[in-house]
């Protein structure tokens, strides 16, 4: 068993933003088995018959989170990051990223930059990835065991593409069903615990429907989540619906293909339009808004509060490496402004989205859009424990904090201002992964104290 004491903030709903000060939570098996406030924390330890090493008591300026999700990131174009960015999505495709996945047949190569996309998004507090992969079967199997081995929860995501695609980098219609079946069966039998196969058809324009409704039948058949993108750029919506004669829009392409569920992840939606809107919250069909990216490549921006309004769940995506961050906090900024920015085109009751919003969506809203809030997301009884420690000390850290600010206050702040350095500690299922807030990644996992740099 292990006891936290001190300020716990976490989100109950969209609406509800909780402070909670002077808090015990006690951890056991990697579940919250006890949470309470305002408790006098030597009786409680002294209750449950706890030893001080297990007991963690957060500094004065140190709170506790629910571990941040990101709902869409591509782990092979982690590499990248920053660059490639003068190009709009399909020109961008073709040049950079389709040349990028295609080496990631070499597993050497695969291990390189997976250790580091995986190690490196802990350490910046995403304690559960909803990871696109590449074609290649192998090194998809190999992003399971690094997320594994370094204590990230995730679903991977062997990507599908049999048509419009580089003829280095492509699928074989027989081999494509083949090979993501294979991959289904091997990750679930190595019976990861925290380790998911996610079916991915990459996009309407690579993929054909019968690929789409074959995947649609091995997604039901082996119970697992499924991720493609929808409507992020005018001239991919136009080319995707010229491509699957009579499917009526985007969203009906998926429909007709059997993808549409509720446990069914859709990056992007920029464009989408009310009935498409209509139907995807039909299907309980969830979003994955990724700003960064929208911005980069330039695809457009979402109106997530729209979204909302229909009543999707919407998660928050890095989107590496549309998105030039691996951060989520850097997508909780990016939606922020995003979200200001269309305001200024909106009727004065608009609200656009503010730093209570998109913490919602970088949690419990994030694992709301991956079927996962019964077990991650917030702090419950019966949930497991992915958490971080943040430290705001301006020693530290890069934020000053004055002694008098509130604490909504200072939560603003982290979201603003936070970086890697303000978070202290990650917990994935209760287990420590990240120790000690410092650039030298010290993931324990893959023996203790290694840098990063010794892991590869
Ligand atoms: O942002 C994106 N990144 C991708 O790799 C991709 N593939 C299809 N559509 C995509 N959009």
């Amino acid at each position: 068993m292990k006891l936290f004491y001190g300020l716990v903030i976490h989100s109950k709903s969209i609406d509800d933003l909780c402070f909670l000060p002077n808090t015990v939570l006690i951890v056991d098996k990697g579940k919250i088995v006890c949470i309470q406030e305002n408790a006098d924390v030597n009786k409680v330890q002294q209750k449950h018959n706890i030893s001080s090493e297990n007991v963690v008591i957060l500094k004065e300026n140190e709170f506790l989170m629910p571990g941040m999700i990101d709902t869409h990131i591509h782990a092979p174009q982690y590499i990248n990051a920053g660059f490639g960015l003068e190009l709009p999505l399909l020109g961008w495709l073709n040049k950079y990223t389709f040349p990028t996945e295609a080496r990631f047949s070499d597993l050497k190569f695969a291990n390189e930059v997976y250790t580091r996309v995986v190690a490196n998004t802990l350490i910046n507090g995403t304690t559960t990835a909803m990871y696109f992969a590449t074609i290649h079967k192998d090194s998809a199997l190999l992003l399971g065991d690094i997320a594994h081995q370094i204590g990230q929860r995730a679903f991977i995501g062997k990507v599908s593409m049999d048509q419009n695609s580089p003829e280095y980098y492509i699928e074989e219609k027989g081999s494509a069903i083949k090979d993501i079946e294979e991959f289904i069966v091997s990750l679930q039998s190595k019976n990861y615990p925290n380790i998911q196969p996610a079916v991915t058809p990459r996009f309407a324009i690579t993929c054909s429907m019968n690929l789409m409704k074959t995947l649609s039948e091995l997604a039901s058949k082996y119970n697992v989540n499924i991720q493609t993108h929808v409507s992020e750029n005018p001239a991919e919506c136009e080319v995707a619906v010229s491509l699957h004669e009579g499917c009526r829009d985007y969203v009906d392409i998926y429909a007709q293909a059997n993808l549409l569920t509720a446990k069914t992840i859709l990056a992007h939606g920029v464009y989408l339009s009310d009935k498409e809107l209509e139907v995807l919250h039909r299907y309980q069909t969830s979003i994955s808004h990724c700003p960064n990216s929208n911005c980069s490549i330039r695809s457009g921006m979402c109106d997530v509060r729209r979204l909302m309004e229909k009543g999707l769940r919407v998660g928050l995506g890095t989107d590496v490496s549309g998105g030039f961050s691996s951060s989520i906090l850097d997508a909780m900024r990016f939606a922020i402004t995003v979200s200001n920015i269309l305001s200024l085109s909106k009727s004065e009751d608009y609200k656009p989205l503010n730093f209570r919003d998109v913490f919602f969506m970088a949690t419990l809203g994030g694992a709301q859009a991956l079927g996962l809030d019964d077990k991650v997301g917030n702090f419950e009884i019966g949930k497991e424990f992915d958490a971080l420690v943040v430290n705001l000390a301006p020693t530290d850290g890069n934020l000053e904090v004055w002694p008098d600010e509130s604490i909504e206050n200072r939560l603003s702040k982290w979201i603003h201002l936070g970086d890697d350095r303000s978070i202290s500690r990650v917990y994935v299922n209760g287990v420590e992964v990240k120790e000690g807030a410092s650039n030298t990644l010290r993931i324990k996992r893959l023996g203790s104290k290694r840098k990063l740099s010794e892991m590869v």
